[in-house]
């Protein structure tokens, strides 16, 4: 099947790393089992999509591992090469000496040689392994970014992964690795949608070569964090309406319009394919101008996992 997701280059990797545009989304709350798991992302290859998100902390990496040695299996793709894996570092492995082992138990996990991006999954570490949610306060610092980061530019020289970046950083901690970094981040992953449109942080990333992904580009309806802000907003649906599109085809072309890629879950099959079908029309200025002036609101914060700390957040 010829694929028609397009690829955006993944500056700061060594190989001419490319990367699909249109990245499934691994993470569900409430979790499914892991058998539920491999079957979707099975269907979501056979539909098309060649990136997938996961991180150590989903559990989703094992079902994608199954996922992808059974497409292998069954013809669905030749090789692994052909597709684009991302995972991250949890907030219980920030330290120097725990990345090397946190990404080699992901890669096992998963059954494969190298990652494709590897990200710091937030700028935060856990001091040890966390017993309850909300993780409490006196459990959690900012992360010491210096020597993490180091210990992620060894994981891409040691080709364990083809290229690194970051999660849910914002300008000022990404100018501070910046500051010292040999590799720098090529991607930060982001909440950001129409409703958290990022404004200033995408334009601070693209200034910098940093390309964004959208996480939550649905405002995570069904999650423990977001609804169904989104599929409730009067003037999406009249845009969706009047193009003869969807609310989630709207919002998912407005993420690709700024420049950044789009990371979506759905496990229903007609949903995965409805989210594929946004590269042959685009939005007016109109259009673009209306999505423009909406209310913003965050939908996932550090809130939403760790005990409320005004001192953390104002160090991020
Ligand atoms: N780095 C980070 O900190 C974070 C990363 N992520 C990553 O981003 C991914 C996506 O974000 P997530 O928060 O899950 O939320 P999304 O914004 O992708 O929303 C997912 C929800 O939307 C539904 N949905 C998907 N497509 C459609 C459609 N076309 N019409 C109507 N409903 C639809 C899904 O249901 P259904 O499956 O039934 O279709 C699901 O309930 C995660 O899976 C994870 O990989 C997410 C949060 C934080
Ligand atoms: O336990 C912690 C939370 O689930 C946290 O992992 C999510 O908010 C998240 O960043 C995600 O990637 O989905």
């Amino acid at each position: 099947m010829e694929n028609k997701v397009p690829i955006v280059p993944v500056v700061s990797s060594f190989s001419g790393l490319t990367m699909p545009v249109i990245c499934m989304g691994t993470a569900s709350y409430p979790p499914v089992d892991a058998g539920t798991l491999k079957s979707a992302i099975v269907e979501a290859i056979r539909a098309g999509y060649r990136h997938f998100d996961t991180a150590f902390i989903y559990g989703s990496e094992q079902p994608l591992g199954a996922a992808i040695a059974e497409a292998l299996n069954i013809g669905l793709i030749k090789s692994r090469n052909e597709l684009f894996i991302t995972s991250k570092l949890w907030c219980t492995y920030a330290e120097p000496d725990l990345v090397i082992p946190a990404i080699k138990m992901s890669l096992e996990n998963l059954q494969l040689e190298y990652l494709d991006l590897y990200l710091i999954h937030w700028p935060l570490k856990f001091s040890k392994e966390v017993s309850r949610l909300p993780v409490p306060k006196e459990e959690v610092s900012v992360i010491d970014i210096k020597s993490v980061w180091s210990a992620m530019e060894e994981c891409q020289l040691l080709g364990l992964t083809k290229a690194i970046g970051v999660s849910n950083f914002s300008s000022r901690k990404l100018e501070e690795i910046l500051s010292f970094a040999k590799i720098p981040p090529a991607v930060n992953q982001v909440e950001m949608n129409p409703l958290w449109q990022q404004k200033e942080l995408n334009e601070y990333c693209k200034a910098k070569g940093i390309h964004v992904s959208a996480h939550s580009p649905l405002g995570s309806k069904g999650t423990l964090w977001g609804d169904n802000r989104i599929f409730d907003c009067h003037a999406l649906k009249e845009i969706a309406e009047a193009k003869g599109k969807t609310i989630a085809q709207i919002c998912l072309r407005w993420v690709y319009e700024q420049g950044a890629s789009v990371i979506a879950k759905s496990f229903n099959k007609k949903r995965m394919e409805e989210n594929l079908e946004i590269f042959d029309w685009s939005l007016s200025v109109e259009e673009l101008e209306k999505i423009r002036g909406l209310p913003q609101c965050k939908f996932n914060s550090i809130g939403t996992f760790i005990e409320p700390s005004a001192e953390l957040e104002a160090q991020l």
